[in-house]
């Protein structure tokens, strides 16, 4: 079971700990010196090596750097760190994080910052790139698209020009002879630190860093650490042990957007950035043409959580406004129900979104009206809502559906699949909701065109 603040004693090495990655992939190769072209999706940049395709991590498009090739098992491609940069981009910066700064070997450098390196600006153009990109190669469409930077008034403690003090969730790992810390870049390395410079300083205050801190969670069979700050209390460290179970009646949080407040498991999923939450409930409501909305429809916000999205659409429209959220998790959907309770038309469903579409399409027939005329809010999962959910979606043939999306190419997949199906998207934003990490949120609106 998860126990939170008791401090074990410092010490031996834990039963279930994970045991760390090698540093390196069984096929090193060569040290190359690299022309930097593009940016590719999850982080790393694009060189040539003779015909070849090079991933490079920690480089800049426009750089020429040394970089060693960590693994040459692939006919196509090989993957590099940068190991020396030779000519810098204007945008390069020092690192946000000095513990994962090019400056350290690959294997050391902490992982989760991995565009800590370039100013901000660049780092909003270069996740546009990959936006643009993923859309015209995947979802046919052809879309100039801004990332924009969290606004400063509804992320107090953030720093807006280095883009760190955002994150309110941190897992930290419990390693062999008790290191902690997060993995390194791209493997399950722990690298321990003293600093965690993107998260919020609540977090960064309690959480076991240093030599000095070290720990001893160890002892009690720790693997993880979660940090957790939520908007209103304190902030919370909690042990993960091997056999974690989630308890019956887990703790819960209060986290607050403008006037509203959202109960919620304090494991549960909440949006990271102390902004994100009032950035999207923002943005959903711009997103949602009032043109097409019928506040009588069957609207719907599906994968809900705890009806974050279903109480923008509802604060929009007003109380009367009929929308069900539909989650796989009991419990968000146990305090979805409570916190949209102040809704008449509001209603809250535990099911998985393809079996509840499925029900749904089974039950639309003359005398219901399914689907028809309603708003849909999407927000699936970094692996996006797949070509079943998307097509049974369209099959009910909504007015509109704003979908929220955290992976642009999973994004993109599931364009294709609505422009296949007759819908096509009518307004497209993006927010930098993880800045100095590759990572960035879309939401796009999407309508029927016959
Ligand atoms: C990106 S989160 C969005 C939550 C909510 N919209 C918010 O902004 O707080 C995705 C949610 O989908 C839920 N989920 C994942 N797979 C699902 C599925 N197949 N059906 C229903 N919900 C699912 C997760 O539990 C998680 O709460």
């Amino acid at each position: 079971m998860a126990n939170s603040r008791r401090r074990p004693a410092r010490g031996t090495r834990p039963a279930g700990a994970r045991r760390p990655a090698p540093a390196r992939p069984a096929e090193p190769g060569p040290v190359l010196e690299l022309d930097v072209e593009r940016i590719a999706h999850g982080g790393v940049a694009v060189a040539r090596h003779e015909g070849r395709v090079v991933f490079v991590a920690d480089a800049i498009p426009g750089e020429r750097v040394r970089a060693q090739v960590t693994d040459a098992g692939h006919d196509r491609f090989w993957r590099a760190e940068t190991v020396e940069v030779l000519d810098a981009s204007p945008d390069r910066r020092e690192h946000v994080w000095a513990e994962a700064s090019v400056d350290r070997a690959p294997e050391d450098r902490a992982g989760g910052a991995e565009f800590g390196h370039i100013v901000l600006r660049r780092q909003r153009e270069l996740k546009a790139d990959v936006l643009r990109d993923a859309l015209a190669r995947m979802g046919g469409i052809e879309r100039e698209v801004d990332v924009r930077g969290v606004d400063p008034a509804l992320a107090p403690g953030v720093d807006p020009e280095s883009g760190t003090g955002w994150r309110t969730r941190v897992r930290l790992h419990v390693g062999a002879e008790g290191a902690v810390g997060p993995y390194a870049a791209r493997s399950h390395r722990i690298v321990p630190v003293a600093s965690l410079p993107l998260a919020v300083a609540e977090i960064e205050s309690i959480a076991p860093l240093g030599a000095d801190r070290g720990t001893a969670d160890a002892d009690v069979g720790a693997t993880a650490i979660d940090l957790v700050a939520p908007s209103t209390g304190a902030a919370e460290l909690v042990i993960r042990t091997a056999g974690d179970r989630r308890p019956e009646h887990p703790p819960t949080i209060v986290e607050r957007v403008g006037e509203r407040s959202f109960t919620l498991d304090r494991g549960g999923f909440w949006q990271v950035h102390r902004g994100a939450a009032a950035t999207l409930t923002r943005a959903v409501q711009a997103a949602v043409d009032p043109g097409r909305f019928d506040p009588d429809a069957e609207n719907q916000d599906l994968y809900g959580g705890v009806g974050l999205l279903a109480a923008a659409v509802g604060d929009r429209f007003g109380p009367s406004t009929r929308i069900t959220t539909v989650e796989a998790d009991a419990r968000a959907t146990e305090h979805a129900g409570a916190n949209l309770a102040d809704w008449i038309g509001a209603r809250a469903v535990t099911d998985r979104v393809d079996r509840y579409l499925d029900r749904l399409a089974g039950a639309a027939d003359a005398s219901t009206r399914g689907l028809r005329g309603a708003t849909v809010v999407l927000d699936p999962p970094r692996a996006g809502a797949g070509r079943a959910v998307v097509e049974r979606l369209t099959e009910l043939r909504p007015a509109q559906v704003v979908y929220v999306a955290c992976d642009p190419v999973a994004l993109a997949r599931d364009v294709a699949t609505f422009r296949a199906t007759g819908y096509e998207i009518e307004a497209l934003d993006a927010f930098d909701l993880f800045p100095n990490t590759h990572h960035v949120e879309a939401v796009a609106r999407f309508a029927a065109i016959v």
